[in-house]
């Protein structure tokens, strides 16, 4: 395995497709490799795409996670250096934010600090922000601290949001975005970090 290479972990707990995305994005990609998904959620379709890519997969369960090593052993035997959240719904345990310091970076799907926090996720989020009828939502990538939705942002980009809006007209309007953002913005994290020498 090629030593100067970043190699990405991606934790996900659903579908995937942030997940698909951000692999087909650093397919072939020459200083950085997606080498490893973890999910926390056995059937999840993140584990079909990892398993079409010939992506490794590591499926983690609570009591290791919060109780035992937090699968650092695991990461560091597949030389992961950094660490992709797209849709992983477990908090990230403090010594694993520790061990990965300044290098995990989140995708939200709203414009924080509003419509974060424990129990927003997914369809969630867009029910709170139609019911408060806000006129814009969006999403945030942001480092990951030990609070959930709290660590410093990244970037946020807008969308509307539009009286007839149901959830999941906004969460394809929402999920346009990320695909169109977040690789981009993971590589050019990752790039900054490498350059700088804290990889
Ligand atoms: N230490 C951190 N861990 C995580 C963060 C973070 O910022 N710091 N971000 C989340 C992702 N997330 C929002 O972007 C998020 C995911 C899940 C929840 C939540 O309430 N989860 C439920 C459990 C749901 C389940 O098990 O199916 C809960 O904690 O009760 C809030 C925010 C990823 N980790
Ligand atoms: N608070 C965390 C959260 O809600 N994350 C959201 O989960 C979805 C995962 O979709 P995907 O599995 O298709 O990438 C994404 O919309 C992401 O922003």
């Amino acid at each position: 395995m090629s030593s100067n290479k970043v190699h990405l972990a991606i934790f996900a707990s659903g579908a995937g497709s942030n997940a698909k995305k951000i692999i087909g994005h650093f397919n072939h990609h020459p200083g950085i490799t997606v080498s490893l998904i973890v999910c926390n959620k056995p059937g999840a379709g993140v584990l079909k795409i990892a398993a079409d890519h010939n992506i490794p997969f590591l499926t983690i369960e609570k009591e290791t996670f919060f109780r035992g090593n937090a699968y650092i052993d695991e990461l560091r035997a597949y030389n992961i250096n950094f660490i992709v959240l797209a849709g992983f719904l477990w908090k990230i345990p403090e010594k694993l934010i520790k061990a990965y310091q300044g290098n995990i970076i989140n995708i939200h799907p709203a414009l924080l600090p509003k419509y974060g926090g424990k129990g927003m996720y997914g369809s969630f989020v867009h029910e709170a922000v139609i019911r408060d009828k806000e006129t814009q939502s969006g999403i945030t990538i942001h480092f990951v601290d030990e609070l959930y939705d709290h660590g410093d942002h990244i970037l946020q980009v807008t969308c509307p949001v539009y009286p007839s809006d149901t959830p999941a007209l906004l969460a394809q309007r929402i999920h346009a975005l990320e695909h169109e953002y977040f690789p981009a913005t993971v590589e050019k994290v990752v790039m900054e970090k490498k350059n700088a020498g804290a990889l």
